[in-house]
């Protein structure tokens, strides 16, 4: 079975859009593993434009199910993850103003500080995963450092597919055959949505984990804006 880990950023930009306490992340939080959701993620960045290091604190108190912190281990960050102790950290190698994700480590470029960090973060009890392109070298790079998993980086299968070229799941196909007869666990995030999401985990072997949080976000307005609609002119009849 596939894991779906909630991403909650987007929770926390609509929060901070207004200052107050609005919509609760904790509670959402509560509520998406309450409705079945068997993870949590978070992608706190340096600005702490959406998610704050101290959501990062307090979600530790209400994630039941596996807890996933995503990040450039740069010293905050690894300090953060140490404190807050979550099931997996997915370390992602953002500049820090990107906009968002938008490359996998080079694995072999990075080997041995990656090395050093997966190591520490097990040390702590943290398993480690390594978010990558589907590039078979940085598969193998990515065993050479003792990771746990990958996240398969996705935006680019999205994009393909969504223009209709279902051909864009082959190296993704062969990046976590690749992983799955190294011994590394295959996750997968980035742009995954209802439209999509079928067809990736119907092609990917042995899929571990999504983390999903962009589309899941906006399809929950979609699909929940009619019925808020009828209750609001329902108060007012
Ligand atoms: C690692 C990754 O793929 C990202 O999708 C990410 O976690 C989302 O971050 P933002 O919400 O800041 O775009
Ligand atoms: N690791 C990917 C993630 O957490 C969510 O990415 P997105 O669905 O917001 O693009």
């Amino acid at each position: 079975m596939t894991k779906l880990s909630v991403n909650i950023n987007k929770i926390a930009t609509l929060r901070n859009s207004r200052g107050g306490n609005v919509p609760d992340l904790l509670q959402f939080a509560t509520d998406v593993q309450g409705f079945g959701a068997e993870g949590v993620t978070i992608h706190p960045r340096p600005d702490e434009r959406h998610i704050r290091y101290q959501d990062a604190r307090d979600l530790v108190k209400v994630v039941y199910t596996e807890y996933n912190i995503e990040g450039n281990p740069m010293d905050n960050f690894m300090d953060l993850v140490f404190e807050c102790k979550p099931t997996q950290v997915t370390l992602v190698p953002d500049a820090v103003n990107a906009l968002t994700s938008n490359a996998g480590w080079d694995t072999i470029k990075h080997q041995s500080y990656l090395k050093e960090i997966v190591a520490e973060f097990q040390r702590n009890g943290i398993r480690t995963s390594i978010f990558v392109d589907p590039v078979l070298e940085m598969i193998e790079g990515a065993k050479a450092t003792g990771t746990n998993r990958i996240e398969l980086y996705t935006e680019e299968f999205a994009h393909q597919y969504g223009l209709g070229n279902e051909k864009a799941i082959e190296p993704y196909t062969k990046a976590a055959q690749l992983a799955n007869d190294l011994g590394i666990g295959v996750n997968a995030g980035h742009d995954l949505s209802l439209q999509n999401i079928e067809f990736f985990k119907n092609n990917i072997p042995d899929l571990l984990e999504v983390s999903i949080g962009h589309a899941l976000i906006s399809e929950s307005l979609y699909l929940g804006v009619e019925n808020v609609i009828r209750m609001y002119q329902q108060k007012m009849k």
